[in-house]
């Protein structure tokens, strides 16, 4: 891409009616692209996607029936997430524990249901290598959970250099983007690679990558209005959760993450308390339950989604036929971009996950270390298809 930059700002509370109402939830929107041109087409797409309220309900398999009391709770957990109104206390807390549910082991007769309707990606690699004749292949990779393993300590989920290894051959054949709830500069220093764009921030802080100058391809912060704020209830939460045993509250920017992995479950409920405590006064900021933390984040149309459609307008991939986007990610935030994913039929969300799960993802792969597993065989697979040995 080339690197002479400008820097496009705009403001949308002039608009129609419906704009002003939306611009109350986010008004101020930066993008630097590498051109006039293609600044204003992205800011436009930016624009368009920030407008769009339809939520897509893609064609999901149905889950297997046994596993019906998971599924269910699932949907209990993204009302509550979604309905208006403060929910009690214990229903916050009901919602910490389905956030992590139980889980059917490996070989189960849910697992194994499971797998049929979302195949492994390494078991069906050839089908995807087919299916990307004639396209780009773009990767996004979501981070913790994903190129790193789940750890106790949120600030010391390393990922290994055998798989920053395999990163960077990928984004050596691939364009390659991190997409990660985690603050873009605190995922930029566990990754390490220069080469790749990073959506920090749930995908509200998007980077291009650097070009060995101080001068950036691509910026996109949709939720700079909220900073304020957010460093506001960053506060708040540090004081009001301090003498809570293991409560870590991590700043990522444009959002928190209020952890209670290491916190004792008969405390969840005071925690829960202390947050919601503090969130009452925020109408404009919103949470929703991730692995083991609760999410804070402004009240914007924006998510990973979003973010994927962002990068790959701006990469220049705004038609369909030409590329094929390869989506992995295990979180329940990864699922918007699966969803973009089945509703434009275009490319292939990966789950990453050992366990069945309600997934519009279209392949699974167990771990990281499959994941990494992955990543180099696109890498073999392209050397051999470059070299002209791969058939398919
Ligand atoms: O979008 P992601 O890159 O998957 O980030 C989601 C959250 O990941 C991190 O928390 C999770 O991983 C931690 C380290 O393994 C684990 O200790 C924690 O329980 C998990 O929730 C990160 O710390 C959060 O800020 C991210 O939002």
């Amino acid at each position: 891409m080339n690197m002479f930059l400008r820097v496009f700002k705009y403001r949308t509370q002039n608009n129609t009616n419906k704009k002003k109402q939306e611009s109350e939830k986010m008004t101020n929107q930066n993008v630097v692209v590498s051109d006039a041109k293609s600044t204003m087409k992205v800011a436009a797409v930016a624009m368009a996607a920030m407008s769009n309220t339809s939520i897509f309900s893609p064609a999901v398999p149905k889950p297997p029936s046994s596993s019906a009391g998971r599924f269910v709770r699932r949907k209990a957990l993204k009302k509550l997430e979604t309905q208006g109104g403060p929910p009690k206390i214990s229903a916050w807390v009901d919602s910490m524990r389905a956030s992590s549910p139980a889980k059917s082991p490996p070989s189960s007769p849910d697992h194994d249901s499971w797998m049929v309707t979302h195949p492994s990606a390494l078991e069906m690699f050839e089908e995807i290598a087919k299916s990307s004749k004639g396209k780009k292949i773009v990767m996004f990779l979501d981070y913790d959970g994903t190129l790193s393993p789940i750890v106790q300590d949120p600030d010391r989920a390393f990922m290994s250099d055998e798989m920053r290894a395999a990163v960077k051959s990928v984004a050596r054949y691939f364009p390659t983007a991190i997409v990660s709830g985690r603050g873009k500069d605190k995922v930029h220093d566990f990754v390490k690679l220069n080469e790749l764009y990073y959506a920090g921030s749930h995908g509200m802080d998007i980077e291009g990558p650097s070009n060995g100058s101080d001068d950036k391809s691509i910026v996109c912060q949709p939720a700079s209005e909220f900073l304020p704020i957010i460093n506001e209830v960053y506060k708040k939460l540090v004081s009001k959760t301090q003498f809570i045993e293991g409560a870590y509250v991590e700043s990522n920017k444009f959002c928190l993450s209020v952890h209670f992995r290491n916190v004792d479950e008969k405390k969840w409920p005071e925690l829960a308390e202390q947050v919601k405590e503090v969130l009452s006064d925020y109408p404009k900021l919103k949470m929703t339950y991730g692995r083991k933390v609760l999410e804070i984040k402004p009240t914007i149309k924006w998510n990973k989604g979003k973010a994927l459609e962002f990068l790959l307008e701006a990469l220049g991939f705004s038609n369909s036929k030409d590329v094929l986007p390869i989506y992995i990610g295990d979180d329940r935030t990864d699922e918007d971009a699966f969803k973009v994913l089945r509703k434009k039929k275009q490319g292939f969300g990966i789950l990453v996950s050992k366990f069945p799960k309600e997934t519009s993802a279209a392949y699974t792969l167990q771990d990281p270390s499959e994941v990494m597993c992955f990543l180099q065989r696109m890498v073999e697979w392209k050397q051999a298809s470059q070299r002209g040995y791969y058939r398919s």
